[in-house]
């Protein structure tokens, strides 16, 4: 509780403790807002019945109501007006008024000050920051998110939801530290916007009396780095969220801010931790520790202050049913059907990349860009990085080229090595070498990852996606020399085995597709590059045995190695002519297209017959089962002459 309401609670118990009923319709309102539980409940009842009511009205006025949260002052005066009590609501309001009438007019006017600036800087979501006149409503396109909130000291945690955020825990208290952590791009700094905007918007609609924002009297939100170099808060506030003309003096500021009840949001604590004293001695409590601070961070790097906080909430990806909400937010805000959105939620390939919030609404800008129906898995990505390296330049503040050349390139090495040793980490070890690490790191593609043994403490970093992880590794091979390029691939394996023996628990088998994800997009970032996407490919129709024949109508001949190529194809927007020529010499004598066949091979189907080889290469088509309806197959049913298949099962 507020410090002026407890004072104003002890100036006035005399009257209080003469003139409150303990009435049932009194008890009933401050229990039903929660103002008393029903251990309180019950312990007033017997004092009351054993003693006297104005013992149980100074037990209340003394012992409960002081403990409660900071809004159960109002909840009171309410419950007070509420059971046919309003005068004694009316004595206290006057007295506070009394008291504060000089304040209450800065503090008023503090408080629109603020509300109007939330209400106009925080209305849209700008994607790129550096693209500004991209820019999405707020309220229209946020999706409400869910956090899990840490139980326990061992990691258990619980589903919550946003308007959990303020709820009283384990400990019943009122938690003033709390902490969201969550990997890039992932909507921390969304959900710090909307709480701030939502409190701009002054009314508290359905969220009415729960702890929500609104019980807030003043909210105060910051990034980080908006403490650097502010010796209090109250400076902060001064220099960062208040225009310059706004007259308004520090100590008026620090006055007000002791003595309300104050929520202060502080963004993105990753990115200005360094030196950073005011925002250390707040999460400390060194400062202003008996107001609400709420924190949020990419995950690890308040390590040795976790203890510091009574909740520590983690964001996550979307599931699917917020991706479904995200696109169809997006679609109605742009006045544009939601099917082609929605189409995109199911295409395999950027799966991975739809539950990250910025990732989907930068597919999103891009889809609705894109008149085709489809681009390159490559395309995508490429598409993606460019958005990434951009909002990383305008961050750090340097030129494209420099964060390519002195952050990207050291990335695109890790990955490789990553992926070489089949992990998504970077061991201190390696991050050693590069100089800038720090910012390697802001870039966006690596979170801080919690040292895997506790007696030996280790930092490492950890790639956001493996997707991610296969694209820069396809990036750093993209820039080897030819040699080293082909050295590369020729120690990969390209033949398919499977072994299985039961009863010795034996279990084990390589299919080339594990290859695919860096070949392929090593395929798609080549594509320009005609001689060296021609050396590529005749290592892959020779390691796959492309050229060979296969037997003409097995089932068992599924998508396999001697696909490889196809798949790889696919990845191209149009495949070069002096690839073409290859491909044409070293042709197989007849192609088998299974109904197992996975739609990149198709799609690379397709590329093989535009080519119009002659003699045209012969083809089984084997289309039992296509339940589906597949964009890709479609047009290959109508352009390969199809050979009678004697079950006589009719293509879809
Ligand atoms: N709840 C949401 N509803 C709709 N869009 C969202 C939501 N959360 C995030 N986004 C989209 O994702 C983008 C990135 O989100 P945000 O900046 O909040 O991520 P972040 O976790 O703070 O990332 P970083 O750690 O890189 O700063 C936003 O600009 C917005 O387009």
């Amino acid at each position: 509780m507020e410090d002026r309401h407890k004072e104003c609670l002890k100036s006035n118990r005399d009257f209080l403790c003469s003139n409150i009923s303990l009435s049932t319709g009194l008890l009933a309102k401050l229990s039903e807002s929660g103002v008393i539980t029903d251990e309180h409940l019950q312990k007033l009842q017997n004092i009351k019945r054993n003693d006297t009511t104005k013992a149980a009205v100074l037990e209340f006025l003394t012992e409960v109501l002081p403990r409660r949260a900071p809004e159960a002052f109002n909840l009171f005066l309410e419950a007070l007006s509420e059971s046919e009590q309003e005068h004694i609501a009316d004595h206290l309001k006057k007295w506070l008024g009394d008291i504060c009438s000089e304040d209450a007019g800065t503090f008023k006017s503090l408080r629109a000050e603020l509300r109007s600036h939330y209400e106009r800087r925080l209305a849209s979501i700008r994607p790129m920051p550096w693209q500004q006149d991209i820019y999405l409503n707020l309220t229209d396109v946020f999706v409400e998110r869910q956090l899990k909130l840490k139980t326990n000291y061992k990691g258990d945690e619980r589903i919550v939801t946003m308007d959990d955020l303020f709820t009283p825990q384990q400990t019943k208290e009122i938690p003033r530290r709390l902490l969201i952590e969550g990997n890039p791009g992932i909507g921390k700094s969304t959900i710090c916007q909307t709480l701030a905007h939502e409190w701009g918007k002054q009314s508290c609609g359905r969220h009415c009396r729960t702890l929500c924002v609104h019980s807030f009297d003043l909210v105060l939100y910051f990034h980080a780095g908006d403490f650097i170099d502010e010796e209090s808060v109250a400076h902060a506030v001064q220099k960062h969220l208040l225009p310059s003309d706004y007259s308004i003096t520090t100590s008026e500021l620090q006055g007000i801010i002791k003595a309300k009840n104050v929520l202060i949001i502080v963004d993105a604590f990753d990115e200005a931790n360094a030196g950073n004293r005011t925002l250390d001695r707040l999460i400390e409590g060194d400062i202003l520790r008996h107001k609400t601070l709420l924190i949020t961070s990419r995950p690890n790097f308040l390590q040795n202050k976790l203890s510091l906080f009574d909740s520590k909430f983690k964001v996550e990806g979307y599931d699917i049913r917020e991706q479904l909400q995200h696109v169809e937010r997006y679609a109605a805000h742009q006045n544009i059907a939601s099917a082609p959105f929605e189409s995109m939620l199911e295409e395999e390939s950027i799966i991975d990349l739809c539950s990250n919030p910025l990732n989907l609404t930068l597919l999103c800008l891009l889809r609705e860009e894109d008149t085709q129906l489809r681009i390159t898995r490559t395309a995508l990505y490429t598409s993606i990085h460019r958005i990434i390296k951009q909002k990383a330049a305008k961050r750090l503040n340097l030129i494209e080229a420099e964060v390519e050349e002195s952050l990207l390139r050291p990335l695109y090495r890790f990955a490789f090595e990553a992926h070489r040793k089949n992990e998504t980490v970077v061991g201190e070890n390696d991050f050693k070498k590069v100089k800038n690490f720090q910012q390697v790191c802001e870039v966006g593609y690596l979170t801080r990852e919690l040292s895997i043994s506790r007696l030996q403490p280790e930092v490492r970093f950890q790639f956001t996606h493996k997707t991610f992880v296969e694209f820069l590794t396809a990036k750093h091979i993209a820039e080897m020399d030819r040699e080293e390029r082909l050295n590369w691939m020729q120690h990969l394996r390209y033949a398919d085995y499977r072994i299985r023996i039961k009863e010795l628990a034996i279990d084990d088998g390589f299919y080339v597709e594990q290859n695919e994800p860096i070949l392929a997009f090593l395929f798609g970032l080549l594509e320009e590059e005609s001689a060296e996407l021609t050396q590529m490919a005749s290592l892959v129709i020779k390691e796959t045995h492309f050229s060979s024949e296969h037997h003409p109508i097995s089932f068992e001949s599924s998508c396999n190695a001697s696909h490889q190529l196809l798949r790889l194809l696919a990845e191209l927007n149009v495949v070069p002519p002096e690839l073409a020529d290859v491909i044409c010499k070293r042709r197989p004598p007849l192609i088998n297209i299974h109904h197992y066949c996975s739609d990149s091979c198709m799609k690379g189907m397709l590329k093989l017959c535009n080519l119009r080889f002659q003699p045209p290469i012969p083809m089984n088509l084997i289309v039992r089962y296509v339940t589906r309806f597949n964009p890709f197959r479609a047009p290959l049913l109508i352009y390969i002459r199809l050979r009678e298949w004697d079950e006589g099962y009719i293509p879809y």
